[in-house]
């Protein structure tokens, strides 16, 4: 597998411009970045390090259905889950076959879906990176994390070690792995247990410690890991339930002052991932014939949400 030099980033938001900031940082080994969105932002952007340095850049800006040229060695997909169908059928049209790329949303909604409509070889990607956007050419790197990518199938082991490669040598620390699938379903019962009360409550992820959300968190914990146990998906560490309730009471704890994302969202009048996170959770139990009450009336109220909005972008 050859160097990966020249990414398009695709979804020019907080995580996006993240991973565009850090890759050009590697310029003088010949990367190129070229930062695809709906809209052209400014060409100098600035990330706030962790420690509060500023780092500005000049990149390549495009709009997806204006793509710059040369092709690129490999897209990054870094829209909503809920905006990524539509950002890869535009881009699509103008991708040569076989062209690689990532997609970097929480949930398990498009992974498997654009993972059989790409025409090329697909990695998912999770990270515990944070990021959130300061204004059109200011994105802030909020705090240091992990990034994981892999195949669905756990194939293309040399392009995710490639990637992994590029993404740690610019200061993002990843690893690939061959079981990407367990790691987002992972990352996906966490988010089910902590987003949907703190977004609906409008408090701070530690806040979640105290009664009387404490037994909520659990009456969630309890449904996903049922649903998980029925997939055959294991957590990272312990089992069954106790090693579910021990994961997301260890990333409450970790991210106790946190605004979880989907608090943000609502908070700011944008739609919720709710569709990419819960609808997988339900989509499995219906499968497995369980019964989920809790999910289910939380997937209820972010739906009702959703359609409160101007522009409904995450249907139920
Ligand atoms: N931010 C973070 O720290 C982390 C985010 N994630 C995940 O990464 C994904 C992205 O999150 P985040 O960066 O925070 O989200 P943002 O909302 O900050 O960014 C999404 C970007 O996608 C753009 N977009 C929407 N539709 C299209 C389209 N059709 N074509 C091109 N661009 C489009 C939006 O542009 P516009 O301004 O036009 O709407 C926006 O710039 C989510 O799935 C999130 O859960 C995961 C871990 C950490
Ligand atoms: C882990 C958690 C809940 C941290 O806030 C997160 O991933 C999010 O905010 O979406």
């Amino acid at each position: 597998m050859s160097e990966l030099n020249r990414h398009w980033i695709v979804g020019p938001g907080a995580l996006g411009r993240l991973i565009a900031l850090r890759l050009a940082t590697r310029a003088s080994e010949g990367v190129e970045v070229a930062l695809l969105g709906r809209r052209r932002l400014a060409a100098s952007q600035t990330l706030v390090t962790p420690d509060g340095t500023p780092l500005t850049r000049a990149l390549t800006m495009a709009t997806v259905d204006t793509p710059p040229s040369p092709p690129p060695d490999v897209v990054h997909l870094v829209t909503k889950a809920y905006a990524a169908d539509a950002a890869h059928r535009t881009l699509a049209a103008h991708l040569p076959p076989g062209t690689p790329l990532v997609l970097w949303q929480n949930g398990f909604d498009c992974q498997p879906r654009l993972t059989e409509r790409h025409a090329g070889p697909v990695l998912c990607a999770t990270t515990t990176e944070g990021a959130f956007v300061a204004s059109d050419d200011r994105v802030v790197h909020a705090g240091h994390g992990q990034t994981l990518v892999g195949a669905l199938d756990g194939g293309h082991r040399a392009l995710a070690d490639a990637l992994a490669r590029r993404l740690d040598g610019a200061g993002l620390p990843a690893r690939a792995v061959g079981d990407i699938r367990a790691r987002l379903w992972q990352k996906l019962a966490v988010n089910a247990a902590i987003n949907p009360l703190v977004a609906r409550f409008r408090i701070r992820n530690g806040q979640l410690r105290d009664r009387p959300f404490r037994p909520m968190v659990e009456a969630v914990i309890i449904e996903v890991a049922g649903i998980m146990a029925a997939e055959g998906v294991a957590p990272p560490e312990g089992e069954g339930l106790e090693g579910w309730r021990a994961l997301v009471w260890r990333v409450v704890a970790g991210t106790a002052n946190n605004r979880a994302s989907m608090l943000q969202d609502v908070l700011a009048g944008r739609p919720t991932e709710h569709r990419a996170i819960l609808g997988p959770l339900l989509a499995a139990a219906a499968r497995h014939g369980q019964e989920v009450p809790r999910i289910a009336a939380l997937q209820a109220e972010l739906c009702g949400l959703a359609t409160n909005l101007a522009d409904p972008a995450s249907p139920c």
